[in-house]
């Protein structure tokens, strides 16, 4: 299984960065990963509603070029479904099942996703109806999918 873990903006916190690391490098016998950042645009506090679309497009459009027409595509948003850890498993399970190699998780930047990454979503998945960071997100999600491998192998991982 392929999977893509698309971003907005550089990582420049060290403790995140060393985490992502630890669960990639844990990632590596289950599955090809990968974490794609795309170039963040400026989003100063004053922007008008316009502006802050006009920030979604761009940075959503970046995504977008990026992924193929045959890729599952998984969003993140906290408007999504709730799943457990074990249903998520249960989800990328069905996905290898059903021939779907190619699998997309997308991070929204500061302001959110696009409309158009909303629109080739296949699944939008919530963390929980809280914001968390799009920096943070991005651990919490590799842990998530380091889990759903460990639960589908049925391999013991701590509670
Ligand atoms: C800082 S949040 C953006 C907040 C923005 N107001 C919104 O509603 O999307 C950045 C990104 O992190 C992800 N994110 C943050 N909290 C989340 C949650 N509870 N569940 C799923 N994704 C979340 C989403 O992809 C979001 O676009």
């Amino acid at each position: 299984m392929n999977i893509s873990i698309f971003s907005v903006g550089k990582l420049k916190e060290k403790y995140l960065k060393q985490g992502i690391d630890e669960y990639l490098k844990r990632l590596g016998p289950y599955a090809k990963i990968e974490v794609i950042e795309v170039a963040d645009e400026k989003a100063p506090e004053n922007l008008s509603e316009v502006e802050m679309e006009q920030v979604k497009d761009k940075e959503g459009e970046r995504i977008l070029a990026k992924i193929s027409d045959d890729t599952y595509v998984i969003i993140l948003a906290i408007q999504g479904k709730m799943l457990t850890s074990e249903e998520l498993a249960r989800e990328i399970d069905q996905l290898a099942t059903y021939g779907k190699s190619k699998i997309a998780f997308v991070i929204g930047g500061s302001l959110g996703l696009s409309k158009a990454v909303e629109k080739r979503a296949d699944y939008a998945l919530s963390f929980s109806k809280m914001t968390f960071p799009h920096q943070l997100m991005r651990l919490i999600l590799v842990e998530q999918i380091y889990r759903a491998f460990r639960i589908n192998r049925n391999e013991p991982y701590h509670k």
